[in-house]
């Protein structure tokens, strides 16, 4: 049983690489914690530095509560598996798996039970008299999973240990670490740069960026509520439409989220309205994953947004339609400091200008209206970028439609996310 404890971590190196910016994260006893990310943003880095295998340039991190670097090796309780794993090509199956447990000195009988309860919980119990060479490649996984857990740590860390494996053996693994892990109660750091496989084995998701963590929480909270805009296009497949937005406040009426040739309208009674007013006059982003968007018939008034097929693409079981709706669609490629925007400090200061601005008077919250409009971060064009939007709609396996064809989506206000173009969630109360 563990706990892991890192506090505003930080590595850099020699070469002045910052690889972990300021993480603080906690991992509660017997938790299944993913770190998510792409290449390079430090994942692997953390669990080296848990492990006491690099130490942190700032910060520390704490084992059960004690300093990771004052705890000896064999104190440690961790056991680490890797995407490049090597076992032992000259013993058997059985010999691979107990080995750990030979040099603690375990007596034989023991051992056996206890690689034969690894095994067969991992799917191997049949192999076990079998060469490493005679093999499949999730059969070695495998083995490398068994001969890490066989000594039952209360700690373990993998990185990115499916990523050799082909797509139906990575689904099939996925399920069978999750499980063990959890009849075991080992708490579990797993690192991985494939989204749906955080989601789908994660009890909470770290997500980080260029060695910033920019969310964590349970995979329904990151997808459903996600704190920024790069998170956000991070998670999700098809990935969420992010529409550039002009913002036009009707006090006490609505709120008018402008696309360019079409518009929608947040009613003022809409607990996000306020939030969003901060923006009155500015451009902000508006996020609809597919899932808020459904094809309706072209009378349909309200909350709708038409446009025109551009393309089909056909995935067996559905359809998705790209639509033309005469909007700017914004492209992530790297988001700002990805910092929350309620603690990038301009949100209620913006509040503050914004009913200056349209009511010629302070506001009741007792706000300042000091922040000048040149401190805001503005979108960066080598961060992210714009392009014509085409909008991801969910359409059934054989739609009877084709590109060139309108189509009208309802769109589900309660689902929209909306976004400071730095990158921070502007709805408050967002989670
Ligand atoms: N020993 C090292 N010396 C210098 N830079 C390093 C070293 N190890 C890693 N880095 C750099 O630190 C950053 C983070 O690397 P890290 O391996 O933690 O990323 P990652 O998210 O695990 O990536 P991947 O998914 O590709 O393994 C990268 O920019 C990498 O090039």
């Amino acid at each position: 049983m563990s706990t892991v404890l890192l506090k505003d971590v930080t590595k850099v190196w020699p070469d002045g690489t910052v690889a972990v910016d300021h993480v603080s994260l906690d991992v509660t006893d017997g938790e299944f914690l993913v770190l998510l990310g792409p290449s390079g943003c430090g994942k692997s880095t953390i669990l080296r530095m848990i492990a006491g295998l690099e130490d942190p340039s700032e910060g520390d991190i704490l084992l059960n509560g004690d300093p990771v670097l004052e705890l000896a090796p064999r104190d440690r309780s961790i056991a680490m598996v890797f995407q490049d794993f090597a076992l032992y090509p000259h013993m058997t199956v059985g010999d691979n798996i107990g080995f750990p447990l030979r040099l603690s000195g375990m007596e034989p009988g023991n051992r056996i039970e206890r690689v034969g309860d690894v095994a067969s919980a991992l799917g191997i119990g049949d192999v076990l008299g079998r060469k490493p060479s005679q093999l499949s490649g999730g059969q070695r996984q495998r083995v490398a999973m068994g001969r890490a857990i066989v000594r039952r740590p209360g700690l373990f860390l993998m990185d990115e240990p499916l990523s050799n494996l082909d797509s139906g053996l990575r689904a099939e693994l996925r399920a069978e670490i999750t499980g063990l892990t959890r009849e075991l109660g080992v708490t579990t750091m797993y690192v991985t740069h494939d989204q749906a496989e955080a989601l789908t084995m994660a009890d909470r998701v770290a997500i980080m960026r260029k060695g910033v963590l920019q969310d964590v929480g349970t995979p329904t909270e990151v997808y459903g509520r996600p704190a920024t805009l790069y998170v956000a296009a991070f998670l999700g497949s098809p990935r969420m439409n992010l529409l550039e937005a002009s913002v036009y406040v009707h006090l006490d009426q609505y709120v008018a989220l402008n696309f360019g040739e079409q518009a929608l309208y947040l009613p003022w009674t809409d607990i996000r309205a306020r939030a969003v007013a901060h923006y009155h006059g500015e451009r902000i982003v508006v996020g609809m994953r597919a899932e808020a968007l459904t094809p309706v018939a072209p009378e349909v008034q309200g909350d709708v947004l038409r446009g025109r097929i551009r393309f089909l693409e056909h995935h067996g079981h559905e359809s998705l339609a790209f639509l033309d709706i005469g909007a700017t669609a914004i492209v992530v490629d790297e988001m700002g400091t990805g910092k929350p925007e309620a603690e990038q400090g301009g949100a209620l200061r913006r509040f503050g200008s914004t009913l200056q601005k349209l009511t010629g008077r302070g506001n009741s919250n007792g706000a300042t209206a000091t922040q000048p409009r040149d401190e805001r971060s503005v979108l960066d064009p080598g961060r992210h970028h714009r392009r014509p939007a085409e909008l991801a709609v969910r359409l059934a396996p054989y739609p009877a439609v084709s590109p060139g064809h309108p189509l009208a989506v309802a769109v589900r206000m309660d689902m929209l996310h909306f976004f400071a173009e730095s990158g921070g969630r502007i709805d408050v109360g967002w989670r």
